[in-house]
């Protein structure tokens, strides 16, 4: 998170081949590649259909750099063909979860161009429910439409991998952008203040984030991707809102991140490291003292949601070596 030294940055990253031409420099990290490809599968079981769609984005980098140091273009493979092979590799393995697209695409592209050192994916889901899976009320209810979906917003599912030719490859799963308020058991106090602070200690506090998190698999094989998600997702929502009833003190985001993450490591073995980070949408009542007096409700509160300027706290917590 957030910006770390450039100058002689992460070794991991640097070229291996140095430009005779400019013994002064040496190139960091670099690659190229295709964004936001989107690929929609229709599956037609007679009437019932289902469908799956995800947007990936690939990029590699290559063993030599002559289309660098060179400007000489012949080991590039276009990012149109990176484009062009993650449709015909959903077309020959169909679309099941990103995780499983991404290890298989990315050994696709280093088993096939000798050149690529590194083959990078970002698979995310742009999951869609059949009309009725969600529906608690109205027509649908109770009612599975056979060819009609919406939009999920209950939080993306995905995952980022990096494959190179030695070793397994490196596989993190995500989860973004699935906004939770919880409006009890949310105190901020006791922090600085100094003469420069505006809320001053809350007791208690609307406290809205959205969710998101990456964590690193120790393994990749002999997981169900779509089981553990779900279990991550559970354990990070569970961890912010706790028992249904007496709900959990949350008394920062930054606690948040850690209470979450822990209970993830301490439940999955198989995830080595998880990195959490949580913005706080603040939600200050209105202030209505400049208006005609409303006789308040003791039991309403009117807020008036902020999504700039937010705060954000964000940790990553790593399993020690035994
Ligand atoms: O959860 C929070 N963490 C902070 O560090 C912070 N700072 C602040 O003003 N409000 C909050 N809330």
């Amino acid at each position: 998170m957030f910006t770390r030294q450039l100058h002689n940055a992460d070794t991991s990253k640097v070229a291996k081949i140095p430009d005779p031409r400019s013994p002064n420099y040496r190139m960091g990290d670099y690659g190229y590649g295709k964004q936001g490809v989107r690929v929609f599968q229709l599956k037609k079981d007679g009437p019932i259909h289902s469908v799956t769609e995800f947007k990936v984005n690939s990029h590699m980098r290559l063993r030599t750099h002559k289309e660098y140091y060179e400007a000489d273009n012949t080991d590039i493979i276009g990012s149109d063909v990176q484009e062009n092979t993650i449709y015909v590799h959903a077309q020959r393995h169909g679309l099941r979860t990103p995780e499983e697209f991404a290890l298989t695409l990315t050994q696709y592209f280093i088993e096939t161009y000798e050149q690529v050192e590194e083959s990078n994916l970002i698979v995310e889901e742009l999951a869609w429910d059949r009309f009725g899976e969600q529906e608690h009320q109205g027509y649908y209810k109770g009612k599975q439409h056979n060819h009609a979906f919406m939009r999920n917003s209950n939080g993306t599912h995905g995952c980022e991998v990096v494959r190179t030719r030695q070793g397994s490859p490196l596989l993190i799963g995500t989860f973004y952008g699935l906004r939770v308020v919880k409006t009890a058991r949310a105190p901020f106090t006791g922090y600085v203040k100094g003469d420069m602070f505006s809320e001053g200690d809350m007791d208690d506090r609307i406290l809205c984030t959205d969710i998101n998190a990456r964590w690193q698999y120790s393994k990749v094989v002999d997981i169900d991707f779509k089981t553990h998600w779900l279990k991550v997702r559970d354990l990070i929502l569970q961890s912010f809102a706790g028992d249904p009833e007496k709900g959990v003190i949350i008394t920062s985001v930054q606690y948040a991140a850690y209470v979450a993450e822990r209970a993830v490591l301490e439940a999955m073995p198989e995830i080595c490291s998880i990195s959490i980070s949580l913005p706080n949408y603040k939600h200050f009542p209105f202030d209505f003292s400049r208006f005609p007096p409303i006789e308040p409700k003791a039991n309403v509160i009117i807020a008036n949601p902020a999504d700039t300027p937010m705060g954000l706290g964000y940790a990553q917590l790593d399993r020690l070596e035994k």
